[in-house]
């Protein structure tokens, strides 16, 4: 069984302990769930510079600890003060350390949050806007296509976007016309393995309309440029920021070397 394997099966008995513990009627009455949403969509059309989605993340399967101490509403801010397109918030606890509630702490930030966790059931759909989230991961590489489309209907019928991750060609069965964005991770979440070549081949097959998003193993600021020469719009972005002592000076710090590369293109 690989790491993605893992993770799936464990989510579908997490999700099967929340349904027993809050119904999605209970969910539809919690505070949250009625608040208008933010569009990651407008955010990253907004604009010719590159858009940055700043991830906080404890930990991960392919890292270990990466940052054990800082704080969400902390870290969340100076990514929000500082220019960041959107907010991604690990919400998986067993292999990220997230939270439900950490995505509920940095909502105070008036910025799109994507709800980042592995999405199997519409049950989390409900559960994605009860907490304040405003965009939903689709991973294709763990969902069938018939899957994507009704995660999809779903979160649209409540007012949220979705992000469709993909890695491989294959995974284009599970392109559907309806979602808003498309991600193409440069790791392979099997073997943990990061590659932005793959990216930009898999980016040329979409379909050019929809806001590409490269996701994942982004450090120096040169690859971000050579990305968006390529045609992405924006960079999901966690571990080069979030293994710093200061994750929001480390964006602040990136941010200003990305513009200067900017200003000089
Ligand atoms: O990051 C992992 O090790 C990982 C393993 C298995 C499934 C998903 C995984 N990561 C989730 C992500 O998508 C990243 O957190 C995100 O793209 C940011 O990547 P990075 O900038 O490399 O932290």
């Amino acid at each position: 069984m690989n790491i993605l394997d893992k993770i799936v099966a464990e989510k579908v008995q997490e999700v099967a302990l929340h349904k027993a513990a809050k119904s999605i009627d209970d969910l539809t009455k919690m505070e949250l769930f009625e608040r208008k949403t933010f569009s990651l969509k407008e955010a990253i059309l907004n604009g010719d510079n590159s858009k940055i989605i700043a991830e906080y993340k404890r930990q991960s399967p392919s890292k270990g600890i990466i940052n054990g101490s800082a704080k969400v509403e902390e870290v969340t801010k100076a990514y929000t003060e500082n220019g960041a397109a959107c907010l991604s918030v690990l919400t998986d606890y067993p292999f990220f350390g997230g939270t439900m509630e950490d995505l509920g702490k940095a909502r105070f930030n008036q910025i799109p949050i994507l709800r980042k966790d592995f999405m199997v059931d519409s049950y989390q759909v409900y559960e994605a806007k009860a907490i304040g989230a405003d965009v939903i991961l689709l991973i294709a590489a763990c969902l069938t296509p018939q899957k994507v489309k009704e995660l999809t209907n779903v979160a649209h019928d409540l007012g949220l976007e979705v992000l469709l991750e993909l890695y491989t060609e294959d995974e284009l069965d599970c392109y559907y016309d309806e979602v808003d964005l498309v991600g193409v991770n440069n790791r392979n979440l099997k073997t943990f393995e990061v590659n932005i070549e793959n990216s930009i081949r898999l980016l040329n097959k979409l379909p050019k309309e929809k806001p590409g998003i490269a996701e994942s193993g982004i450090d120096n600021p040169q690859v971000v440029m050579e990305l968006k020469n390529a045609g992405f719009k924006g960079f999901l972005m966690g571990e080069h920021f979030m293994k710093t002592n200061n994750p929001g000076q480390a964006f602040v710090n990136y941010v200003n070397e990305l513009k200067s590369l900017e200003n000089a293109h």
